[in-house]
């Protein structure tokens, strides 16, 4: 497919969201999907590409094609949803994607939220291949806090080591405020998501230092040495390594999902999606700080301003969201043809 990241190179067309997200539903469709399972995972992907999160975006859909080919993902999963306590869910996701494994455990997440005023929803056999923000924004919308955690495949080395143990495992975090959208941030434990790391082989370009080694182990900027047996280092030396870890034992260890080293898909070529697991933590803020949480977060957000942040997290994407509800989500037409091909759509 014509990579999206070389559309700023060719004259661009845009799409609307609803558009992007049916046409992606029947490229899932036709790949194998449950017709439940294509709605979560086109609307997903649409949003990843509307909000300019490239690397989770339309780059991602060969990644599930070729992963759905190669059998290693149920794209037909039924998740199981277990009541395990007061404030825990559980859900299998049966080897299944995570979203429609989340999707099915939110109701009752959100019943013990309600009841206790924290809940967890812990998902396990699950292949997460997207941003993670989509995963909580939703809950602070409803006026909860929400942080998740996701492990992916072996490919960051811990301090000073030299065999990739964690996953690029990304930390999301979401809360109301009164004066606008949720405060919402994502993040990989790595200094960049493997995503950006493959685009940037892709296009070219060097990394800044600090991002990877090669496969000897000596620091590299460059992103095929990383890709090609070499591996990417945690965010910020040990204290990122510290949050990697933490993301193993939550989002595997608690869950019950495989950790990151364990990934084995060497018996699925074309397979991409990790399967290991996810955790999600909703917090109800009245039962905490009551009614004036949002007021004193924005409370906070008026003094990181004064203070001379010229952007909080998330406001890059809620800009880049605006501006495609007005004039589309731009797109290359090469990429556009091809995705209409792939859907069985007219392509002229
Ligand atoms: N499914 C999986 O297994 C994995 C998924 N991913 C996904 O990859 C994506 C990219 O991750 P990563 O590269 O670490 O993200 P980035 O480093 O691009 O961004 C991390 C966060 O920092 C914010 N931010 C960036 N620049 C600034 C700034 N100058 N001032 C204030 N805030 C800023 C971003 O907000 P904003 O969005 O507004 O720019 C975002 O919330 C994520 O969506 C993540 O979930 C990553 C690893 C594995
Ligand atoms: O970009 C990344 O690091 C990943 N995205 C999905 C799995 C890993």
């Amino acid at each position: 497919m014509t990579s999206p990241s070389n559309s700023s190179r060719e004259a661009i067309a845009h799409i609307a969201f609803d558009d992007l997200v049916a046409l992606l539903e029947a490229i899932f469709v036709k790949a194998g999907t449950a017709p439940g399972v294509a709605a979560i995972l086109a609307r997903n992907c649409a949003s990843a590409e509307r909000d300019g999160s490239k690397s989770h975006g339309l780059f991602r859909v060969p990644g599930y094609l070729s992963t759905l080919a190669s059998g290693w993902v149920d794209g037909k999963a039924e998740p199981v949803v277990e009541d395990v306590a007061a404030a825990f869910v559980r859900v299998d996701a049966r080897n299944g994607f995570a979203q429609p494994a989340l999707a099915a455990g939110t109701p009752l997440l959100l019943e013990k939220v309600k009841a206790c005023g924290i809940a967890l929803l812990a998902v396990r056999q699950s292949h997460h291949f997207g941003a993670l923000w989509p995963d909580v924004e939703p809950f602070a919308r409803q006026g909860f806090v929400a942080l998740s955690f996701v492990n992916s495949f072996a490919c960051v080395v811990p301090i000073g080591g030299s065999k990739p143990v964690y996953g690029t495992n990304p930390i999301a975090f979401a809360a109301p405020r009164a004066g606008g959208d949720p405060i919402v941030f994502d993040q990989a434990a790595s200094a960049l998501a493997n995503g950006d790391v493959r685009i940037a082989a892709r296009e070219g370009r060097s990394l800044p230092p600090g991002s990877g080694v090669d496969r000897t182990g000596a620091p590299t900027t460059d992103p095929k040495a990383i890709l090609d047996g070499g591996a990417l280092l945690p965010f910020g030396g040990y204290k990122g390594a510290a949050l990697a870890m933490m993301v193993e034992i939550l989002a595997a260890a608690l869950t019950g999902g495989q950790f990151s080293f364990e990934v084995d898909w060497s018996a699925h070529p074309g397979a991409e999606t990790p399967k290991t697991g996810q955790l999600l933590i909703v917090i109800d803020p009245d039962a905490g700080a009551g009614r004036s949480f949002v007021d004193r977060v924005e409370t906070l957000v008026g003094r990181i301003a004064d203070a001379g942040q010229e952007r909080l997290p998330g406001d890059r994407r809620y800009a880049l969201r605006r501006r495609a509800a007005e004039i589309g989500i731009p797109i290359a037409p090469a990429l556009l043809k091809e995705l209409s091909a792939l859907a069985g759509a007219p392509t002229d």
